[in-house]
């Protein structure tokens, strides 16, 4: 006791001393955190526009993407904030009324202006690909196919935003765009950011391979083992630092509208009868079909035909998938490979590598034929079993249980799955063994998987070949590491004075 009141006779000033020192870590502590939380605190949304026309040889659909200002090199930050889609056909359907295309795109553009905030429209690029469709266009009507492309550029250029173009884009770029959309979304381009970039990047990234089946093209598009034979079917891109050396071939004509359009000019051989027996439509289907309807396209422009007096036949279905898909072969020309591997027509294609990623028309039909919704990869045996099952269904049984479904489509499903299954099959050469490799998809989160984005992220430069600088850490990561090392200072400060203080203490009580 005696010790104790000598003490605070000696150091009139402890008590105080405690207090202040108390008050002042306190006060640190929630200086800190409040820090730290007004710094984290989320900031009001500052988004950037963009839009592409995806002007298919079917239809036309208007994308809106939508990105943070602040962030738009980082990878993945590009998402699709919506889709309009055009009413009426693609805009190839307009060689006769060109002024018809520009219009029809009218009502979307509405909407943009509408869904995107006014003070961003100026700065929004609007830019229109058109792909299978205008080039077939192209090949049997140019001039036709420079009024539609005129007429479209009319009605975009006369929008608020700005315009950057409307063209057809090749075969090719359609592939890379679709490849690059597909692996931006699933995050493949890795940046190496924050402590990543501690480490050195692994030598390869595994990449996504692109299957894309449209009505008047398809494309396939993927990163080979070893070296790419054909100069024109190799890309070469260098992104956020990484290279690849891509594979990529556009088939024109083996969209799966065109490919039905083959399929049929070889059965009927150049004659054409009153009807024509066909095992790809289901039993009980019947169609009046004009013979100029399948002649007239670039595609089966080579076979020469004498009609009969209407100019039209009937289209009868019997539905039988084994005798469709011995149609559907005839169509893939299988006799000539110039290269050390071919898939059809003696086109170079190196071994197929990786997983592959099946999307637009591949989509519609393989989820139409509930062939996508499994928590396992169906099997190449089960989508055969579908198809039989599927084809031999009567077209009466059919319309009954799908009243909601176009009948346009509901009448081709029979035709597409079993084109879609040559064409992986014997076109690509997929086997029973890596037909697991085949992911049937329509989203890559909220994002269509298409060609679109990757055609938005190249033309506005948003994909850099170099992995930007970035910090070590995340912003929220800097401010808590340097709370949590404040406190800890701060604490063994206390801890600190607390000793020495003790130890004054036991030296003031031994003198004493
Ligand atoms: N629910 C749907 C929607 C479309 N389709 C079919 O899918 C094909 C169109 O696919 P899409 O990828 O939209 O082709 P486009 O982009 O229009 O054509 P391309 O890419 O060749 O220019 C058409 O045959 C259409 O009949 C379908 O079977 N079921
Ligand atoms: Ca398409």
């Amino acid at each position: 006791m005696d010790t104790k009141r000598d003490m605070k006779q000696k150091n009139p000033w402890h008590r105080q001393l405690t207090v202040v020192i108390a008050f002042l870590f306190v006060w640190g502590i929630i200086a800190l955190v409040t820090t730290a939380v007004v710094q984290n605190k989320p900031l009001p949304k500052n988004s950037k526009y963009g839009i592409v026309l995806d002007a298919g040889s079917s239809h036309t659909s208007l994308y809106i993407y939508e990105w943070p200002a602040e962030k738009q090199n980082d990878t993945g930050v590009v998402q699709q904030l919506h889709v309009c889609h055009v009413k009426g056909p693609g805009i190839s359907s307009y060689a006769m009324d060109p002024e018809g295309a520009g219009r029809s795109l009218q009502d979307c553009m509405d909407e943009a202006k509408r869904i995107i905030p006014e003070r961003r429209h100026e700065e929004t690029p609007v830019s229109l690909g058109a792909t299978g469709g205008m080039r077939l266009l192209k090949l049997q009507n140019p001039e036709g196919s420079e009024k539609v492309l005129s007429s479209v550029e009319k009605t975009l250029s006369s929008s608020p935003f700005e315009f950057q173009g409307a063209r057809i884009i090749t075969g090719q770029d359609e592939g890379a765009y679709g490849w690059i959309t597909v692996n931006y979304l699933m995050g493949n381009f890795k940046q190496g950011s924050g402590w990543l970039n501690l480490w050195p990047k692994p030598e390869t990234t595994e990449t996504l391979g692109a299957l894309d089946l449209g009505g008047a093209s398809t494309q396939i598009t993927f990163v080979p083992e070893g070296e790419i034979e054909s100069l024109e079917s190799s890309l070469y891109f260098q992104l956020y630092g990484n290279k690849y050396n891509v594979y990529t071939h556009s088939f024109l004509c083996y969209g799966k509208d065109q490919a039905l359009k083959i399929t049929l000019a070889k059965q009927l051989q150049g004659h054409v009868p009153d009807s024509l027996v066909d095992p790809c439509f289901n039993p009980g289907f019947i169609k009046n079909m004009s013979v100029h309807s399948i002649y007239s396209s670039p595609c089966t422009a080579g076979e020469s035909y004498t009609t009969n007096t209407q100019g039209r036949f009937l289209l009868k279905g019997t539905g039988n998938a084994q005798q469709c898909r011995e149609n559907v072969k005839q169509i893939f020309n299988l006799t000539h490979c110039p290269s050390s591997s071919c898939s059809f027509n003696g086109v170079y294609q190196p071994q197929l590598q990786g997983n592959f990623g099946a999307f637009s028309a591949y989509y519609f039909v393989m989820a139409f034929l509930n062939l996508t919704t499994s928590e396992r990869p169906v099997t190449l045996v089960e989508v055969k079993e579908k198809l039989r099952e599927f084809c031999s269904t009567p077209w009466q049984t059919l319309k009954e249980n799908f009243t909601n479904v176009k009948e346009k489509y509901l009448g081709e499903y029979c035709f597409s799955g079993t084109y879609i299954l040559t064409l992986l099959e014997t076109g690509y050469k997929f086997s029973p063994e890596n037909w697991n490799t085949i992911r049937f998809i329509k989203k890559i989160g909220d994002s269509d998987a298409g060609w679109t984005l990757g055609y938005m992220l190249n033309l506005t430069n948003m994909i850099p070949s170099e992995a930007p600088c970035s910090p070590p850490l995340p912003h929220a990561g800097y401010i808590s590491l340097m709370v949590i090392f404040s406190l800890l200072l701060m604490g063994l400060l206390v801890t600190g004075w607390l000793c020495f203080g003790k130890t004054t203490c036991t030296s003031q009580k031994e003198v004493v």
